[in-house]
């Protein structure tokens, strides 16, 4: 298969570098054309992912139709902001065959549309031909072949088992799953709760507070996936608990880093300067407040991460508000049940 990955940032780098590897004629499109002479010279990626020799045969672009030229696989991993003006310099060049699959796990601001929503909108035949990626995966570690395992979702089985097949490895193992809403908001929500566990790690709270987090924050994941269509199992799997664990408990994850430095008192400009690289978490917490309130579902903490996050409250505040709200039945807000069965492959 001749494959394109557009973004040259570390998720890209990594995905790419496994196309390769399994033998996909692939090429990487980055718009930073050091990052690129760097991978194409020295076989590194110094600026996302130093010290990770990427294999001989991927090649590296920073001109789009070159990138693009007869790809049968298109993947997008780029920052949600960056999606927009990506996508429309990149669709003219995209076969009208291709198969489109995106790694991003954010929402397009200001309208709050999933990334796959917005590229469906804008692609012939969305149906047929577009896959998310998602799950637990940290870069860093998938470039070293640290066992990993993600899902793909499609709405088209075979497209699904497509991007699985170019995909999957010894140590790169891919799920497929019909329930594209529900592995594109898994993905997407566990960056709020891992910006709260990194606060709650920086304000130097207990491992108890974390658990807690991690699992009032599933709830909340649940709870609006529900509202915008998701099946509430799809939360325990790997794109829902599997990928809050992983970003929740792990120095890789840009997401509970930024926490740790907004509870040390950093603004959120110094934070995200700080990291230099993508922070989902943040956009997602003011998409994600928008989006409840347009479906009346409540979520208590991302509603004061929200308020960090503007600056109004401080970490530590945001703990007192979560701990002193009105007494709650465990189950009572998880979602009322829901029988269907659109989640499933016929
Ligand atoms: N890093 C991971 O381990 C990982 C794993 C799974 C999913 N993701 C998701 O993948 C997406 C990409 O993240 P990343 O980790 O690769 O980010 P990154 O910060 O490592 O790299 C971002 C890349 O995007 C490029 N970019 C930024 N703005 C752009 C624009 N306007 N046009 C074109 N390119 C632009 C940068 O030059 C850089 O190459 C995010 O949504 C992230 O949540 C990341
Ligand atoms: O580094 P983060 O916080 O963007 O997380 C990266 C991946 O989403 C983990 O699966």
């Amino acid at each position: 298969m001749k494959a394109a990955v557009l973004g040259a940032g570390s998720w890209g780098t990594a995905l790419a570098n496994i196309l390769a590897q399994n033998g996909h004629e692939t090429t990487i499109w980055g718009r930073d054309k050091q990052v690129v002479e760097g991978m194409n010279t020295h076989r590194e990626n110094s600026r996302y992912l130093p010290g990770a020799a990427l294999s001989p045969a991927l090649l590296a672009s920073d001109n789009l139709s070159v990138a693009l030229d007869g790809a049968e696989l298109v993947l997008l991993s780029v920052p949600s902001r960056a999606v927009p003006e990506l996508l429309h310099e990149a669709l003219p060049y995209i076969s009208s065959s291709a198969l489109v699959a995106h790694a991003v796990k954010g929402f397009i601001r200001p309208d709050n549309q999933r990334i796959s929503e917005y590229i469906a909108s804008r692609l012939d035949n969305p149906d047929k031909r577009l896959a998310v990626i998602s799950g637990p995966s940290h870069a860093e570690e998938v470039i070293r072949q640290v066992p990993t395992t993600v899902v793909v979702a499609s709405k088209s089985q075979s497209t699904a088992e497509m991007v699985q097949d170019a995909l999957m490895n010894a140590a790169f193992r891919v799920y497929t799953q019909a329930d594209i809403v529900g592995v594109e908001l898994g993905g997407t929500l566990k960056n709020i709760i891992a910006l709260g566990v990194g606060m709650a790690d920086g304000l130097g709270l207990g491992d108890n507070t974390k658990a807690a987090l991690m699992t009032r924050g599933l709830a909340e994941m649940t709870r609006l996936g529900i509202a915008l269509g998701a099946s509430p199992l799809t939360f325990s799997g790997l794109a829902g608990i599997g990928d809050l664990i992983v970003t929740c408990t792990s120095t890789h994850s840009r997401n509970f880093r930024a926490g740790r430095l907004l509870a040390s008192g950093l603004s959120l400009e110094e934070t995200l300067a700080r990291i230099g690289m993508a922070v989902e978490g943040v956009g997602t917490t003011f998409a994600a407040f928008d989006l409840a309130q347009g479906v009346g579902v409540e979520l208590p903490i991302t509603a004061v991460l929200k308020q960090v996050l503007e600056g109004v409250c401080s970490a530590e505040e945001a703990v007192c508000k979560l701990m002193q709200r009105d007494k709650n039945h465990e189950m009572e807000d998880v979602g009322q049940p829901i029988i269907a069965h659109e989640w499933q492959y016929p």
